[in-house]
C-alpha cells in the first residue's frame, strides 16, 4: 500500500490558494457533512473545543472519504507525546500553536520527525501505516507530511523571518485573536492598528518562500489577506455557521 498523498502541502508548495473550515464540534457526524461542502480543507481543533485524540481519531476516518478535502489537526500545544499520538492517528498535516522563535519551531519540527532528524517515537501497527500496510512508512512519510506553526504573539512578529527559515516549517498561520491580545487588544479581531500588522506578515512570510496562513469570519479580511499572499485561509468555524444560521432561521420566525 503506498503512503497516501497529502493534497494540501503540494497545493500550498505550488501556491495554490486553499480555503477551509475551521471544526470545533467534536463529531464524526459534523466533520462528515463540511467535508462533502467542497471547502479545500477542515481544521480539526484540539486547542480551543472539546475534541480529544478518541473524537479526532473517528473525524479522520468520516474525512477520509472525502479526498478534495484535506484534514488538518491542530494540536492543543507543541509537545513531543501530543504530536506522536495525532501523527500514529494518521494525521498528516498539523497545525501548532503559540510558536514564537525559530528554537520552537526547531523543537516543533522534530516532534514531527523520526531519528536521526527529530524525536518522534517508532510505533509500527498504527493508523499512520494503515496497521503495517505502508511500505517502509518511516522512510517516506516526510514527503507528505505538512508542519503549520502559529505566529500569534508580538515576539512571533518580530521572528517570522527566523521561524520561516527553519527546515520542515510548511506554513505559517496567523492567529488573529492571540495577536491581537499579545498586543494589547484582547477580545478583538479587527483592531485597525493590528490588521497592517497581519498583512505585512503575510507579505513576510510568502517572500520567505512559505504558505501564509490566517482564520477570519469576515469575507472582506479573508479576500484582503488572500491578496496579500494567504495560501491557506479558514473562511468560518462550524461552530459559528450554527449558531448564526440557527438564530436567524429561529428569527424569522419567533421575531
Ligand atoms: O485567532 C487566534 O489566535 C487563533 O488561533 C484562532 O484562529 C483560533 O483560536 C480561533 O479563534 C478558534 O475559533
Amino acid at each position: 500500500m503506498e503512503l497516501p498523498v497529502n493534497a494540501f502541502k503540494h497545493a500550498i508548495a505550488a501556491g495554490r490558494p486553499q480555503i477551509g473550515l475551521w471544526s470545533s464540534i467534536p463529531s464524526n457526524y459534523t466533520v462528515e457533512v463540511i467535508a462533502g461542502a467542497g471547502f479545500d480543507w477542515i481544521l480539526l481543533d484540539t486547542e480551543h473545543s472539546p475534541n480529544d485524540l478518541e473524537s479526532v481519531f473517528s473525524q479522520l476516518q468520516a474525512a477520509a472519504g472525502y479526498p478534495q478535502t484535506s484534514a488538518i489537526v491542530r494540536v492543543p500545544w507543541s509537545d513531543q507525546v501530543i504530536l506522536k499520538r495525532y501523527l500514529d492517528a494518521g494525521v498528516q498535516t498539523v497545525l501548532i500553536p503559540f510558536v514564537s522563535t525559530a528554537e520552537e519551531a526547531r523543537a516543533a519540527v522534530s516532534y514531527t520527525r523520526y531519528p536521526p532528524k527529530g524525536v518522534r517515537g517508532v510505533g509500527g501497527t498504527t493508523r499512520a501505516t494503515r496497521f503495517g500496510r505502508v511500505r517502509d512508512y518511516t522512510k517516506h512519510v516526510e514527503r507528505e507530511l505538512c508542519v503549520l506553526v502559529q505566529v500569534e504573539t508580538k515576539r512571533g512578529l518580530d521572528e517570522i523571518e527566523a521561524i520561516c527559515a527553519v527546515d520542515g516549517v510548511d506554513g505559517v498561520f496567523i492567529g488573529p485573536a492571540d495577536l491581537h491580545a499579545s498586543l494589547g487588544y484582547t477580545g478583538e479581531t479587527g483592531n485597525p492598528d493590528v490588521l497592517p500588522l497581519i498583512d505585512d506578515a503575510i507579505r513576510r512570510i510568502r517572500a520567505a518562500g512559505k504558505a501564509p496562513g490566517v482564520l477570519t469570519p469576515v469575507e472582506s479580511l479573508a479576500r484582503r489577506w488572500l491578496d496579500c499572499g494567504a495560501l491557506f485561509v479558514a473562511v468560518g468555524a462550524d461552530v459559528g455557521v450554527l449558531a448564526r444560521g440557527a438564530e436567524a432561521l429561529a428569527q424569522r420566525f419567533k421575531a
